[in-house]
């Protein structure tokens, strides 16, 4: 007989801008978001008898995102998002977990006649910062912070031989090539007990993604790149050294390639191995390398038994 394995239900992209405006100087800064906010509970009944006595209504879940945006401060996301979560724990006596995800968009400050505008700003990327925090009526909250869609690419200064060379493989080695990757990075905190938690030393997530995007910028610029896999591992190290209430870090990379056009065909043109200047920019297939770092042997251990 089947029967409900598990289930949760939400909102999805919810958009939400905030303005803050400063009365005495006329500054304004402003925030974009997209929030998802999904409940778990006892909620079975809904699925299993048509019982809609359990819902709330995703519509309703939909106000109370802007709501708490107006109530609360919406930065750092992390912030909001536990304040977001903790809601609905605190409301509605039979939901015991809400799950909520803030993507924070890009915009930028203009600089205009070498001035910082009071209020015009830019897109400047892709990028954004994620939040998710999964909030618990037993357990309390759990942040992951996280950058994603962080283009970047280097020129020289990566290399990738000595890897098993059998009959399937065709690659050559090299120890000069392009790297470039779109960056997924993600940090996990030690568990909060409630919002008020997340609220005293609230510093740390601002400058932990601060951190975390310098020391992924500045590695990726100047490690004398092995491989993608050892690259990232530098990268994670340096980011739990650097945020001691993180327990571990995620890097999810692609390795967008650029191939070496061969061009001897013209006139003889010289354009690959040191004389390749002319590249081919691949879409797909692409390599992606994951891992994930944990501060501590005893969370390898839980990890494992999991
Ligand atoms: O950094 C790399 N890691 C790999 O595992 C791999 N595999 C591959 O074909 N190219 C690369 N580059």
């Amino acid at each position: 007989m089947p029967s409900l394995g598990s289930a949760r239900y939400g909102k999805d992209n919810v958009r939400v801008y905030k303005v803050a405006k400063d009365g005495t100087t006329g500054v304004q800064t402003v925030t974009e978001m997209t929030v998802c906010c999904l409940l778990e509970g006892a909620i079975e009944t809904s699925y299993t008898e048509a019982d809609n006595s359990v819902v709330v209504a995703t519509d309703s879940i939909k106000n109370t995102i802007y709501i708490k945006a107006k109530e609360h401060p919406v930065n750092p996301p992390e912030l909001y998002a536990s304040y977001l979560g903790q809601h609905f724990i605190d409301r509605y006596a039979h939901i015991s977990a809400a799950h909520i995800k803030v993507i924070v968009h890009r915009w930028t400050r203009m600089t205009v006649d070498g001035a910082p505008h009071p209020h015009s700003f830019y897109r400047d990327g892709n990028e954004t910062r994620n939040v998710e925090a999964t909030v618990t009526r037993d357990k309390g909250i759990d942040l992951k912070s996280a950058i994603s869609g962080l283009t970047v690419l280097k020129s020289t200064g990566s290399a990738f031989h000595g890897f098993v060379r059998d009959e399937y493989t065709t690659l050559a080695e090299t120890w000069d090539r392009i790297l470039s990757t779109e960056v997924d990075a993600s940090w996990t905190w030690n568990t909060f007990a409630d919002p008020a938690a997340v609220l005293e030393g609230v510093e740390r997530f601002d400058a932990a993604w601060d951190q975390a995007r310098t020391i992924t910028m500045k590695t990726f610029a100047q490690d004398e790149s092995a491989s993608v896999q050892n690259t990232m591992y530098k990268m994670s190290e340096q980011i739990l050294a650097a945020a001691p209430e993180t327990k571990s870090v995620s890097y999810s990379l692609p390795n967008k390639h650029y191939f070496e056009v061969d061009l001897s065909w013209h006139k003889g043109l010289k354009n690959t191995g040191k004389d390749a200047e002319v590249y081919a920019p691949q879409s797909g297939p692409n390599g992606l390398i994951k891992c994930e770092v944990v501060r501590s042997l005893e969370e390898k251990v839980e990890k494992l038994a999991v």
